[in-house]
């Protein structure tokens, strides 16, 4: 395929134009990037370097590979680069304003207010509040050969947003209103048809956007009079030092979106560390005996760094598999990555899940090796931006502790209640063509341990 190069960059500037094989108009490298995105990745660095351009999903594309120019993207130090723009193409119409949609001053203001609802106060309480349903999630679970822990988890973590993001008594009839209708909103964002014909994902992804809206909007004023230890509650009551509070549509938008930023990225970090434990009994068995030790069958706030193999292979895993494999911004001025020139209206991809092979950054990437991630090694520290999925600068994931809190304290209580194991020439087949995840669920043998805690 021939070289191209993106644009002229200004003359008399320094600036170096951006190369690329791009492929078909609209089409390119589309396929071959879902279906094997780590051979591209290391074709085009090796060919044209960090910064690259071809067609992705209709639009020309600039990738920028390895932590250098991850860090200049998300760093964002001469504001050029916008999230709204980028984002909304894939997601606007069913997490509209959600707040990773939102730029600059308008971004901060938001972000400001939302920090309150997630304070160290406030993460205890959701973690005192979700401990008691994961036990009772878990519980439910039945022991079996070619058990799918993928389709397990995915439930668990969609129960427990009920419970601990919401805080409101659903009936099941309700609750699976309300989670059909997130799922069909989370789906449409990889319509492959991306306008609305009834009976397609787009068509269904809007409806179920006005179901969201309606239940919030229902729920809302009960919940700014009574208040409560969820999320939903902390939204409304957030507050800045200044004054400044969500309106009530800030609120339901808010809320649609963190629902959809929270639940597959848990459910993916959470079934590529039990992926990674079966396939290494040694370190599952590493897990099980620190979580033992403890003594308690469900961690509080406390214990949460003291659960140092846990954090480990959360690390790897995370870094392994980027729950949000790509990190889209759009051009919003004539700007220049690591000297090349970006012209004003180039959607640029920060594309985090190959970034975290590259060999250059990471001795034996394809190797799990949690012990990386040790005080003594801390490979991590090799640059700011080496390990980063959960992205960096102003929109650096505000759900990190929580995450970390939530996928420890479900992976206690699973290492005392089960040991799960799959054959040993067993390789998952992962889906990269959305959200990375198992095509096949994950089947397991899962076993009844005798004693819990
Ligand atoms: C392991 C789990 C998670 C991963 C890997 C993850 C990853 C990310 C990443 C990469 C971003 C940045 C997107 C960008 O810059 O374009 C982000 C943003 C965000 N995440 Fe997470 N996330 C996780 C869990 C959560 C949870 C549990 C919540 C809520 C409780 C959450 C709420 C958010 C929100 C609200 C944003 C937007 C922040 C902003 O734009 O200011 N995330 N997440």
């Amino acid at each position: 395929m021939g070289t191209r190069l993106l644009a002229a960059p200004p003359e008399g500037s320094e600036l170096k134009p951006v190369r690329g094989a791009p492929g078909l108009p609209y089409i390119g490298n589309t396929l071959q990037v879902m279906r094997n995105p780590f051979g591209v990745a290391r074709e085009r660095y090796d060919q044209f370097g960090e910064v690259s351009w071809g067609w992705l999903l209709g639009q020309r594309t600039v990738t920028v590979q390895g932590p250098e120019a991850a860090e200049t993207v998300l760093i964002n130090r001469d504001k050029a680069f916008a999230n709204g723009p980028a984002w909304s193409y894939f997601i606007g119409p069913f997490f509209y304003r959600g707040i990773m949609l939102l730029d600059f001053e308008e971004h901060l203001h938001h972000r400001r207010i939302m920090q309150q609802a997630f304070t160290q106060k406030r993460l205890r309480a959701y973690l005192d509040a979700m401990a008691p349903s994961i036990g009772k999630g878990l519980d439910a679970w039945e022991p079996a050969r070619g058990f799918k822990v993928y389709d397990h988890l995915k439930q668990l973590t969609l129960d427990l947003a009920t419970d601990v993001f919401m805080g409101i008594e659903l009936d099941r009839a309700e609750a699976d209103r309300v989670n059909g209708a997130f799922i069909d909103a989370v789906r449409a964002g990889t319509a492959y048809v991306r306008f609305p014909v009834p009976g397609l994902r787009w068509h269904k992804g809007m409806k179920a956007r006005k179901v969201l809206e309606e239940f919030f909007k229902s729920n809302l004023p009960a919940k700014r009079r009574d208040g409560g230890d969820d999320l939903f509650a902390a939204l409304c009551e957030a507050q800045t030092d200044d004054g400044d509070r969500f309106t009530d549509e800030d609120v339901v938008n808010h809320m649609i979106f963190a629902l959809m930023a929270a639940h597959d990225t848990t459910t993916i970090t959470l079934t590529t560390m039990a992926y990674y434990l079966a396939k290494h009994p040694e370190w599952q068995e590493r897990l099980r005996e620190e979580s033992q030790a403890l003594g308690k069958p469900v961690l509080s706030f406390e214990d949460l760094d003291s659960m140092v193999s846990i954090d480990m292979v959360m690390k790897e895993s995370l870094r392994l598999v980027s729950p949000v494999p790509a990190l889209p911004r759009r051009a919003v001025k004539d700007t220049s990555i690591l000297g090349y020139h970006i012209p004003a209206g180039t959607t640029v991809v920060v594309p985090q899940l190959t970034n975290h092979y590259m060999s250059e950054w990471w001795p034996d990437p394809e190797k799990f090796d949690p012990g990386r991630f040790s005080g003594e090694r801390r490979e991590d520290k090799v640059h700011k931006y080496a390990w980063s999925p959960f992205g960096g600068g102003a929109h650096k994931c505000i759900g990190l502790h929580f995450a970390g809190m939530q996928v420890k304290s479900i992976l206690h209580q699973l290492l005392l209640r089960y040991r799960w194991s799959v054959p040993a020439r067993y390789e998952w087949p992962l889906d990269t063509t959305s959200l990375p995840s198992p095509k096949d669920g994950l089947p397991v043998r899962l076993e009844r341990l005798e004693n819990t805690a």
